[in-house]
């Protein structure tokens, strides 16, 4: 019913007030009439019953239709807001975990492989202190779209807080978690920031793990294994990704 009315549009929804109004109107007038019999004609029934409607209704409904889309999209902006960080347009921390999580639950049963990725901006602090927080904040935006170009629906993106982000990355060979984690890589390297003339450069370190979910494994242990290869990126010199392997716990790239 929500749904329909939101379909509506204000207009189309004052409209079809007035007219069930005026249509009520009028049959409670003529009945009325008729067992009463208040010796009036159909038409003089009719117009009395439908002048109150046509004129109050409108009127009415055209401000009761605004508030209500009014509180619908204050409800819609708050839930979206609960969910999704507002810098980089990616999930929050407890909404990306949650839905890892779903999905998780939801294929317990089966073999299925998947890969979680940790990302850490390289050297941040210095963008920081040597451009402004300001321009701190659009290489973040910038590289929120980046994720969301490389690593499109059904994997899951998140801001875990800071300069870090993950990524669940559902039904995933390790060949293809590289290849989404090479490109992120790579879409970072060539993101560059217009500051005050200068063009800011920046670099992305990625660590990955891959897991197997009937083993016993959990999303904690998947972020736990992807933060470890993460400090191998960064320790490798960054700008790179490192692989490890929940199942046979080594790095394997
Ligand atoms: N602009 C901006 N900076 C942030 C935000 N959140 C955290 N930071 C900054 O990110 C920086 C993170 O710095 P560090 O943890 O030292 O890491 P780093 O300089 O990236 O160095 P490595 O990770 O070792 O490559 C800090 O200076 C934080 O203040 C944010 O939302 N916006």
């Amino acid at each position: 019913m929500r749904k329909q009315v939101q379909k509506l549009g204000r207009l189309k929804l004052v409209v079809v007030i007035t007219l069930v109004a005026s249509c009520l109107a009028v049959i409670g007038n003529v009945s009325l009439s008729f067992i009463f019999d208040f010796n009036t004609s159909l038409w003089e029934d009719i117009f009395r019953a439908a002048l109150i409607p046509v004129f109050v209704v409108p009127f009415v409904s055209w401000h009761l239709a605004g508030l209500f889309y009014k509180i619908d999209r204050l409800e819609r902006d708050v839930s979206m807001m609960a969910r999704i960080d507002e810098l980089t347009l990616v999930s929050n921390w407890r909404f990306f975990y949650q839905q890892s999580d779903d999905w998780h639950r939801a294929e317990s049963n089966r073999d299925a492989e998947y890969a979680f990725f940790v990302l850490d901006m390289d050297f941040f602090k210095c963008i920081n202190d040597r451009y402004g927080h300001a321009c701190g904040d659009a290489v973040l935006e910038k590289f929120g779209r980046i994720l969301r170009e490389f690593a499109p629906r059904p994997n899951i993106i998140g801001r875990i807080g800071g300069e870090e982000f993950a990524v669940f990355l559902p039904n995933m060979s390790q060949a293809t978690a590289e290849a989404v984690a090479n490109k992120i890589c790579q879409g970072a390297k060539k993101m560059l920031i217009e500051h005050e003339g200068e063009q800011v450069a920046c670099s992305v370190s990625i660590g990955v793990s891959m897991n197997i979910n009937h083993h016993q494994d959990s999303i904690e242990n998947a972020f736990k294994y992807a933060d470890l290869a993460l400090s191998y990126a960064k320790e490798s010199g960054r700008n790179c990704y490192r692989v490890y392997n929940s199942d046979q716990k080594r790095l394997v790239v």
